[in-house]
């Protein structure tokens, strides 16, 4: 077929392009936030975020009256105004803070990547989607694709639902990009380290506290129950940490924030130890939140805010907040390093695939398992 007879053909034609080299998609998601700290906003972002059966495992029909008879008509009003505390001039601190850990990314990829990298911010739930970001990618020309889920530690109710969310929109291409989707970088020791460095970088300027507080989100204590691996992740975050710091165990506990609903959720709550250390006489306590790789309303709000009245309400002086690892560079650098760990093999991490980087050592190890390779 002639170059003018194919050209024609392609007219018009939608989907990956082929007038360039392939190229490498990352899609860097979180879990999202309002369009704005506004009633309606928030109902709708409630709507969509509350609905997903990943993060409220009830049953749908009894769920739908709650959700729509109670809580979509009480809950919104109130998280708007806690929004509003938190709000930029520029918009939602998860949303700006996500722009740049994206970029910052981004940069490290395109120095360390063989071949073009292209990169996407996506959320969850709200704006900009993950239908959309998988769009941008591919427009982009993007046919292989790495999902980063800024959570650390693995929860059905996050990690597992940002893959709903990629699988509901690839089955509806034609043509499936290859993928790799990145589960969780808990014990990742690039990871540890900088949380270690920020605690320590925070000590030199503020202070050292009495205690730390490694404060995670919550989920029901059900989902632990049936299977889910975040409480352990987190505790094994925090041991890591605390060794490397080697903190004494009575210096450091692990606590779970946000609670919602009437149900048991992982325990012991934040509020209810930042309260009971308060009354037991300490002074000065230090809270970190290793499990939100950005600071939000969750942090900021919560933590910073309403958890440092209580301390003070009840004869603690001060409670000083960690900031998250937000856009530090060795959080930049330790989220690249996790990406090009997981494309290995894909041309874009250069040289051959892991396992074949040393065909001695691999001939050896197949050799001593009685393989005939
Ligand atoms: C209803 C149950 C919820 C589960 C389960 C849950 C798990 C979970 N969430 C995060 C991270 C974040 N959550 C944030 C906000 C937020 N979370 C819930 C509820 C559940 N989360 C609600 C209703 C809200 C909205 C705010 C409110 O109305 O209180 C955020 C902050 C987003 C922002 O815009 O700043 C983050 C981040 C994790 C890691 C997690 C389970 C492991
Ligand atoms: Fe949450
Ligand atoms: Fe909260």
């Amino acid at each position: 077929m002639s170059q003018l007879t194919v050209k024609s053909l392609y007219e018009g034609r939608k989907g990956f392009r082929h007038d360039d080299k392939p190229r490498l998609g990352v899609l860097v998601t979180n879990l999202g936030t309002p369009d704005a700290p506004t009633t309606p906003a928030l109902r709708r972002y409630l709507a969509e975020f509350l609905w997903d059966p990943r993060v409220v495992e009830a049953p749908r029909w009894l769920w739908w009256l709650i959700l729509n008879g109670i809580v979509l008509r009480t809950r919104p009003a109130k998280s708007a105004e806690a929004y509003r505390e938190v709000w930029t001039d520029e918009g939602s601190p998860l949303l700006l803070i996500g722009n740049k850990q994206t970029d910052g990314i981004l940069k490290r990829l395109r120095e360390h990547c063989d071949g073009p990298v292209v990169a996407e911010l996506a959320m969850r739930y709200g704006n900009p989607s993950i239908a959309s970001g998988l769009q941008k990618l591919r427009d982009q020309g993007a046919e292989r694709i790495v999902v980063l889920p800024l959570y650390p530690q693995y929860s059905g109710s996050t990690t597992g639902s940002t893959f709903d969310a990629v699988a509901d929109e690839l089955k509806r291409w034609r043509w499936v990009p290859e993928l790799r989707f990145i589960g969780q970088y808990h014990d990742d020791e690039r990871y540890i380290d900088a949380l270690a460095a920020s605690i320590q970088e925070h000590w030199a300027e503020h202070g050292r506290g009495e205690k730390m507080l490694f404060s995670f989100h919550g989920t029901p204590r059900r989902y632990l129950l049936d299977g889910d691996p975040y409480h352990c992740q987190c505790q094994k975050t925090a041991r890591l940490v605390a060794e490397k710091l080697e903190l004494p165990d009575d210096a450091w506990q692990v606590t779970f924030q946000s609670l919602f609903g009437k149900e048991v959720w992982l325990q012991p709550y934040t509020d209810e130890t930042v309260e009971k250390l308060a009354k037991s006489g300490l002074k000065r306590l230090d809270v970190i939140c290793p499990g939100f790789s950005a600071d939000c309303l969750e942090t900021l709000e919560e933590i910073e805010g309403e958890n440092a009245e209580i301390f003070e309400e009840h004869g603690g002086e001060k409670l000083s907040y960690i900031k998250a690892l937000n856009d530090r560079e060795d959080h930049l650098d330790m989220l690249a390093g996790v990406v090009m760990e997981h494309i290995q093999g894909w041309p874009e991490a250069g040289g051959p695939p892991r396992t074949l980087r040393d065909p001695e050592a691999t001939m050896a190890r197949a050799r001593k398992l009685g393989s005939e390779v």
